[in-house]
């Protein structure tokens, strides 16, 4: 007797310098094989490939790496998982995020023609790409003096990571270019575009960070109050929105030879990375906070009711799963902040050390800083080397350390960091629960989980358990679900993350004296997080603007 092999989804999740491609069982999850490929260009943040430079805070991408992740990675993903493409019965995606671009009608990227290759904001700008604060501050202003209805589901805030400042960033400093954009697309729908041949949107990135609520955007009023070629934005990003883990579409016949999957194979609608791993961590019921932890942190959460968290994201009905109001907030730096560190803050001793002892860096700071109390390097610090998301929504804060002295060593300073992300990420629990939103339990996922110490940071400082996601591909592993659903294998995406999602509970557990020793912390914490953030000093906003006065005269010392 023979069996039919078992159908498998594909998800393929799209990174900050890497794409990842997970061949997935459908019938509980198991992962299969997977395949990685590097960014060859990574994130373009000090001049264009042709050698044109970039000012500061700009980070940019190049389509032609994701493209590669389709072309490479998809069919070792198959290879490594020993699977036909016949057994393939449908494909997800999902994409860092605001990660957006101006393409023409048919989706090539103005980067692509000849005549945009040396103008940078023909670019993709990367979801890190921080240059748009002053319209972000605009937009925030004009918000509030107008009394838009949308702005209070933001926090009170639009970031100057989202499409709109970003778009407006480019009508002001590239009319051209802008005017040349038929199109400003999330490229979480642009993948899914090259897959399907036909454009689609997905309710995720339109909602959260194209600010559609209760169907509609921005109206013109609005927009022509910024800039009056601002007007007709909307109409570069109109497109009916297929709702999540929905077909968008099936692969054509070019994406199939591109990719070695089948014509035809079912293509789910677009998705961000961090929200699509609610699924795979199984932290989609209303209260499971997941923190989605690697070069950033998002956390996202779902519940039942409405509520305006100072400082959120934003709050989008079906934005994470149909039928719940998805939350989104977040922490721009993190990771990032610990790789600064190792960096720039290590000396070669240490990286010697390290190397004698066939280690990382992160893993021989981790190790030094793990055999310390907690507070026993004197430190506070402030976690916005990348800015902060939120609560304080504004991308021109800066880090600070405060205690240093002749006897500070790296490792202090890496924990001191370590705890300042966690304070960070306690924070953003507080303001969910001060505002009504109750966060019944925290998962956490990604890169960062490797960190043993750093998970046991966070459970002492939340001064609660943290569960976590019990798979080190979580966004692909969400995308392979959100696949599954959209081929007809479930009925909806809850019912698929039951099935193929899986998680660890309890994993780390506080520690009483440490949680009450970080307690005293936090509250120091806060007192800095206010007077730096919160208006007592802008010493912070005066440095960044000192320094791009300096960066733009020539005369250097
Ligand atoms: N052992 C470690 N401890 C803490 N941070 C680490 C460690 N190893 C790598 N990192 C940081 O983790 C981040 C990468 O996380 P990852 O989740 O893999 O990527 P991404 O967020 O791009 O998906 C980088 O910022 C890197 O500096
Ligand atoms: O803001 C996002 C989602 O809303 C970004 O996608 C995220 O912060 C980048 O993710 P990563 O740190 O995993 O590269």
């Amino acid at each position: 007797m023979t069996t039919d092999p078992p159908a498998v989804t594909l998800g393929i999740d799209f990174g900050t310098l890497s794409g990842r491609a997970l061949v997935v069982a459908v019938e509980d999850g198991a992962e299969l094989g997977s395949a990685v490929h590097e960014y060859t260009h990574g994130v373009v943040d000090r001049e264009l490939p042709r050698g044109v430079p970039l000012p500061p805070d700009w980070a940019l991408q190049m389509p032609q790496d994701w493209r590669d992740v389709l072309r490479l990675a998809v069919p070792r993903a198959l290879a490594d998982a020993g699977v036909t493409p016949d057994q393939v019965v449908g494909v997800a995606t999902d994409f860092t995020a605001c990660t957006v671009l101006p393409t023409t009608w048919d989706g090539t990227p103005l980067c692509e023609l000849p005549q945009y290759e040396h103008r940078p904001h023909a670019y993709p700008k990367l979801w890190r790409h921080h240059a748009a604060q002053p319209e972000a501050d605009l937009i925030v202003e004009h918000a509030q003096r107008t009394g838009q209805p949308w702005l209070a589901r933001y926090g009170g805030k639009i970031s100057s990571e989202w499409q709109y400042a970003k778009a407006l960033q480019v009508l002001r400093e590239d009319p051209d270019v802008y005017a040349a954009a038929d199109r400003w697309i999330e490229a979480a729908d642009w993948i899914v575009w090259q897959l399907t041949g036909a454009e689609s949107r997905n309710p995720c990135t339109a909602g959260y960070k194209g600010v559609r609520q209760d169907g509609r955007y921005p109206d013109e009023a609005f927009l022509s109050g910024l800039h009056p070629g601002f007007a007709g934005f909307t109409a570069k990003l109109e497109h009916p929105l297929t709702p999540l883990g929905a077909p968008a579409g099936r692969l054509t016949a070019r994406a199939a030879e591109l990719t070695g999957l089948r014509e035809g194979t079912v293509v789910a609608a677009g998705n961000v990375d961090a929200h699509v791993t609610s699924a795979a961590a199984q932290a989609l019921d209303p209260g499971r906070m997941l923190a989605i932890m690697g070069t950033s942190t998002c956390h996202i959460l779902n519940s039942d009711v409405l509520v305006e968290v100072p400082g959120m994201c934003g709050v989008v009905r079906d934005g994470v799963v149909p039928g719940l109001w998805g939350y989104e907030a977040g922490q721009s730096g993190v990771g990032d902040i610990l790789a600064w560190a190792v960096r720039t803050a290590v000396p070669e001793e240490y990286a010697a050390d390290a190397r004698r002892r066939g280690i990382g860096v992160h893993e021989l700071l981790t190790e030094r800083a793990a055999a310390q109390p907690v507070g026993g390097h004197g430190l506070l610090a402030l976690d916005w080397h990348s800015g902060n998301r939120s609560v304080l929504v504004d991308h021109h804060l800066s880090g600070l350390i405060v205690g240093l002295t002749l006897d500070t060593r790296p490792e202090d300073v890496y924990r001191a960091l370590v705890e300042a992300t966690a304070f960070g990420t306690r924070t953003i629990v507080d303001a969910f629960e001060a505002a009504g939103v109750p966060v019944t339990d925290f998962t956490a996922a990604g890169g960062l989980l490797k960190n043993h110490f750093l998970m046991q940071v966070y459970s002492d400082v939340l001064n609660r358990p943290v569960h976590v996601l019990a798979s080190a591909q979580g966004p692909a592993l969400g995308a392979a679900i959100h696949a599954a659903v959209a081929a007809g294998a479930y009925p909806d995406i809850r019912t698929a993350s039951a099935a193929m999602g899986r998680r660890q509970e309890n994993a780390y557990t506080p520690d009483p004296a440490r949680a009450a020793a970080y307690d005293r912390l936090y509250a120091e914490y806060q007192a800095l997080h206010d007077h730096f953030g919160r208006g007592g000093n802008d010493v912070m906003h005066r440095l960044r603007a000192l320094r791009s006065a300096a960066l733009s005269t020539s005369p250097k010392m």
